[in-house]
């Protein structure tokens, strides 16, 4: 029977069926660890007086709470400095591999596994995180899971699971200059809604998902989440090989091609049935930016603030109309007009070594407006140490960028990294509800590309909205 990416990544982790309405019980490949959801997990482990069934294969990072400057003092805040002295003390005692702040590969967990090569095609990875998605840009089966699953998963190595629905994205064609992987996922969840992917798995498809680097396939996985899917995922082939090759975890030798022969035949097989199917034209696509407060209110950037007097869909109309109040915004305001007070650029939606690069090519010879203060911070120490090599903090240092250390920062309102009631960010992370970013916070989310040509004119800007003027 022809089966998709997902049935056949689920099949082969079954270590029993249920029967009736009892779920099934999979094995997990990969367990990921941060300072935020795993406390009580440990705390729950310890009380039963049990240990880590697998160890080896699950992995801490530090990234929520952390500060991203002056990471040699102890952390101010004491709920912070809480969650990671916890996070350092459980993983002690429990044999678990942690890499702290300032360690060479500490960073956002989304970010870390990927880059040691632990994300693998085929697995199922799991972590105490909602954008645990990311790893399905690897062709692995990979979700955020609650703390009580967490500490299943630390007893056992397996959680019990219910089945899902599949479906396709087919994104088809190819990407416009300056438009990028964000702009698709976008472009997605305002086309699907916010709940439009409850209860299944996305599975990215077509030319233009083919033509992403694993990188920019990340960024659209990571997102599938904002979208109420379950997972994303994306079918392994040689540009995701090609990445994971030489990488410290990545197989070798005879393994290696073991491994490869398998991962090849993960793809969805020739007519197989999604349960249901979206079409996008990726021609189509320009720069997407948010406007509200949930990441399925989007337009492209050329548009204006939407009027919610037009809505037909009388839940849609009060949520827009909530969103502009909160949002500080006019119905008909050209969104390139918005002017905001910062600018993020980091997360693990958009903090990868290519992300910077990109951010970085648009800042050469610029400098960020005045009054506009831009954070330049890197998912992982790893790809911060990328950057330096490659000069990339010299650039946005010349133009007026703050370089930081990695964590999740401003992505979320966990750690100093925030912004003051009322001010407004363009940000590269993937949420903008309300105080996201710091009590009274107006994020609108964007493509790195966006967030630098934003942060040199100081308004929501594309690349190509950069004139000679601009030049410094
Ligand atoms: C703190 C954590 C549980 C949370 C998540 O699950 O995603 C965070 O990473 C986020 O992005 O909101
Ligand atoms: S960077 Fe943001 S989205 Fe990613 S794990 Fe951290 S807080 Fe969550």
């Amino acid at each position: 029977m022809s089966r998709t990416l997902a049935e056949k990544v689920w099949e082969a982790h079954v270590v029993r069926h249920g029967s009736g309405a009892e779920p099934d019980l999979l094995y997990i490949d990969l367990h990921l660890l941060h300072e935020v959801t795993s406390p009580q997990a440990f705390d729950g482990l310890r009380l039963a007086g049990r240990r880590l069934r697998r160890p080896d294969l699950t992995i801490a990072t530090e990234d929520h709470n952390v500060p991203t400057v002056d990471i040699e003092l102890p952390i101010a805040d004491p709920v912070s400095r809480t969650q990671v002295e916890t996070l350092r003390r459980n993983c002690a005692e429990f044999g678990v591999r942690l890499h702290p702040m300032g360690d060479a590969e500490q960073g956002i967990v989304h970010v870390v596994g990927p880059q040691l090569g632990l994300t693998q095609p085929g697995m199922t990875v799991v972590c105490g995180d909602s954008h645990t998605s990311t790893h399905g840009a690897f062709g692995a089966l990979a979700f955020g899971i609650g703390t009580s699953e967490v500490e299943h998963v630390m007893a056992t190595q397996t959680l019990p699971l219910r089945p899902f629905k599949t479906m396709a994205i087919n994104v088809e064609g190819s990407l416009r200059p300056g438009v990028t992987a964000k702009d698709v996922i976008l472009a997605v969840i305002a086309k699907i809604g916010t709940g439009g992917g409850q209860g299944y798995v996305l599975e990215y498809r077509g030319s233009a998902i083919s033509a992403l680097s694993m990188e920019a396939r990340m960024t659209v996985c990571n997102m599938s989440i904002e979208a109420g899917a379950r997972a994303g995922m994306i079918a392994p082939d040689q540009t995701t090989f090609d990445y994971i090759k030489g990488r410290p975890h990545a197989p070798s030798g005879a393994d290696w091609d073991a491994a490869v022969e398998y991962w090849s035949t993960l793809a969805t097989d020739e007519g197989a049935e999604f349960d249901a199917e979206v079409t996008l034209d990726a021609d189509e696509l320009t720069p997407f930016v948010t406007w509200g407060t949930n990441p399925g209110q989007g337009l492209p950037l050329g548009a204006s603030v939407p009027d919610p007097e037009a809505i037909a869909d009388e839940n849609e109309r009060v949520a827009a109309e909530k969103a502009l109040s909160y949002m500080g915004l006019e119905a008909g305001t050209p969104l390139r007009d918005i002017r905001v007070d910062t600018v993020f650029l980091g997360s693990c939606t958009n903090g990868r070594i290519e992300d910077l690069r990109a951010a970085a090519d648009v800042l050469r010879g610029h400098h960020v407006a005045d009054g506009v203060r831009m954070l330049v911070v890197p998912g992982s120490m790893r790809v911060r140490a990328q950057a330096e090599t490659e000069g990339l903090h010299e650039v946005f240092q010349a133009a007026g960028a703050e370089w930081r250390q990695a964590g999740c920062s401003m992505c979320l309102g966990m750690n100093p990294d925030q912004l003051k009631p009322g001010e407004r960010s363009a940000s590269t992370s993937n949420r903008n509800f309300e105080g996201r970013q710091g009590k009274g916070g107006r994020t609108h989310l964007v493509s790195p590309l966006v967030a630098a040509a934003t942060a040199v004119r100081g308004t929501l800007s594309s690349p190509a909205d950069l004139t000679p003027a601009d030049l410094v």
